[in-house]
């Protein structure tokens, strides 16, 4: 994708508001390292918020595929960026997705863009999982799905209660994987070496 096209509206406006903050900040937004950091920083901000723009039901549904499999089908370790809407600051980790079908399977990698759109949003990493697994659940309505996530938040590592090891960890599920079996057979999976091929 040419990364001109993903800038949006507003763009100049928001680089003008950034070089009032470098002021704001003690900082000299005319010298010369920081010249063009507003519109640097304008243009990070609306890629990191680029998930408002993007519909994930949409990419579901365009690769929808019918299909009798209906064992567990597992995506994990999709590594993700998002940004708490309290700070404003990255938290980053990896997210599981698991789902039993019920006559449609989606592509692979459309779980993983499903988990790009909604971490592309200011989140609470509670909401982040609850999201991912409604969106699949509604588009796909398979037996079941099971979203986890574990992330490692900077507001609570370079601000704040300054804890650099603590790992949070959610979950969101609907269908069978209500039965604590079912949940249990993901985890385990989750848990087990992956084989490297
Ligand atoms: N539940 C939840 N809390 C989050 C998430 N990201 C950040 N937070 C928390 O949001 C809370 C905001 O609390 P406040 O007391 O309003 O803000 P604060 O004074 O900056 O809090 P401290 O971080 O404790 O200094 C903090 O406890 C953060 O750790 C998240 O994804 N989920
Ligand atoms: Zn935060």
């Amino acid at each position: 994708m040419n990364p001109e096209t993903e800038f949006r509206e507003g763009l100049d406006e928001l680089a003008s508001h950034y070089k009032e903050v470098l002021t704001l900040l003690g900082e000299d937004p005319t010298r010369e390292g920081l010249q063009k950091t507003p519109m640097r920083v304008a243009k990070a901000m609306q890629i990191l918020t680029r998930g408002y723009t993007q519909d994930p039901h949409k990419v579901l549904t365009d690769a929808l595929f019918a299909e009798d499999y209906d064992q567990m089908v597992i995506v994990k370790d999709i590594d993700f960026f998002s940004m708490c809407e309290h700070h404003m600051l990255p938290f980053y980790g990896k997210a599981h997705v698991a789902y039993i079908p019920n006559g449609h399977i989606t592509g692979l990698s459309k779980i993983a863009r499903v988990v790009d759109i909604f971490s592309h949003r200011l989140q609470v990493q509670e909401r982040l999982t609850h999201q991912i697994m409604e969106c699949i659940n509604d588009t796909l309505k398979p037996q079941g799905v099971m979203v986890v996530i574990e992330a490692k938040h900077m507001c609570m590592q370079m601000r704040g209660v300054e804890k650099q090891n603590s790992i949070t960890t959610t979950s969101a599920y609907s269908g069978v994987f209500e039965a604590m079996k079912v949940r249990e057979e993901f985890m385990s999976l989750l848990r087990g070496e992956s084989k490297r091929i």
